[in-house]
């Protein structure tokens, strides 16, 4: 997939990336401010507005009963797609919230969209339920977003991305503008939902040492390219492009001792000390 920002002289912002996201699975993009993270992620998800133009590219989705070529999908096939198949939590997402109107509305507006045929009662069951499953007080349903704290706020995002069951979520720095105590709870949250639901997500965010701990395979992405791809456990042990080297170096807390990893078992790394 190849992305350009149409402007003078044009941007290339995403170069030739090719990328398989597995079933199930999380993997992390990382990369500095400015190397494409977002815009290939929009690309994925067919959200590119212009002066962005996906100059060549296919993104497909396999499914039990077919494949769909997300890039051929139109009006009504586009909109189920997004949400249904693939959800996004954006980047500084917490202020996505509409203030002015209740969660619930928020909410049930995802279900009239998708789900015309769900009652008024199912709507508020399934809303309760998917508060309480990030973690809100279902009395938050009648909440406005300015009544909610950031961390509130973001995991009411992440129960609209979960609300319709999505195979994929893609989450663009969903905890960067949270205290580091919150971003921690949010990130649990997010590996327990997805060992729940085996929904597969692709975490975007410049925070090395947050993706070692949380993802299975780590994309490494550098100037719209990407440069490296493998599990958590080889990009940390056994990196190999000048350039993954450069980025676990600029991060002192992966130099010394390891703290205690989030996640256990495959992928923390536990093959020295
Ligand atoms: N609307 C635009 N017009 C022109 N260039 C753009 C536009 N949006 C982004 N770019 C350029 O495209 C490149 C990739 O930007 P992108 O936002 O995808 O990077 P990123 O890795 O997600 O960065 P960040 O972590 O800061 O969000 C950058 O060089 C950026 O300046």
């Amino acid at each position: 997939m190849t992305i350009s920002y149409e402007v003078t002289p044009p941007v290339v912002a995403v170069k030739d990336v090719d990328l398989t996201l597995y079933r199930g699975e999380i993997l992390g993009l990382a990369g500095e401010s400015g190397c494409g993270k977002t815009t290939l992620a929009y690309g994925m998800n067919r959200l590119l507005k212009p002066p962005a133009l996906l100059r060549s590219g296919e993104v497909t989705l396999h499914e039990k009963d077919g494949d769909i070529d997300v890039v051929a999908l139109k009006g009504d096939e586009l909109r189920r797609f997004r949400w249904d198949k693939v959800s996004m939590v954006f980047q500084g997402a917490m202020n996505a919230l509409n203030p002015v109107i209740s969660v619930k509305a928020q909410l049930f507006d995802v279900f009239s969209t998708h789900r015309p045929e769900m009652s008024r009662s199912e709507k508020r069951a399934v809303s309760e339920e998917l508060l309480e499953l990030v973690g809100v007080d279902k009395n938050r349903l009648t909440s406005y977003a300015h009544e909610l704290s950031g961390g509130m706020r973001q995991r009411v995002m992440i129960a609209m991305a979960l609300a319709l069951r999505p195979q994929v979520m893609i989450m663009d720095e969903p905890t960067t503008a949270l205290d580091v105590v919150v971003q921690r709870e949010i990130l649990r949250e997010i590996m327990r939902l997805r060992e729940q639901f085996n929904f597969a997500v692709i975490f975007i965010t410049h925070d090395l040492p947050m993706l070692l701990e949380i993802s299975d395979r780590i994309a490494i992405m550098k100037d719209g390219a990407i440069v490296e791809v493998n599990t958590a456990h080889n990009i940390y042990s056994a990196p190999q492009h000048e350039y993954t080297k450069q980025l676990l170096s600029s991060f002192p807390s992966l130099l010394g001792e390891r703290g205690g990893f989030v996640r256990t078992g495959a992928g923390g790394g536990s093959d020295e000390s």
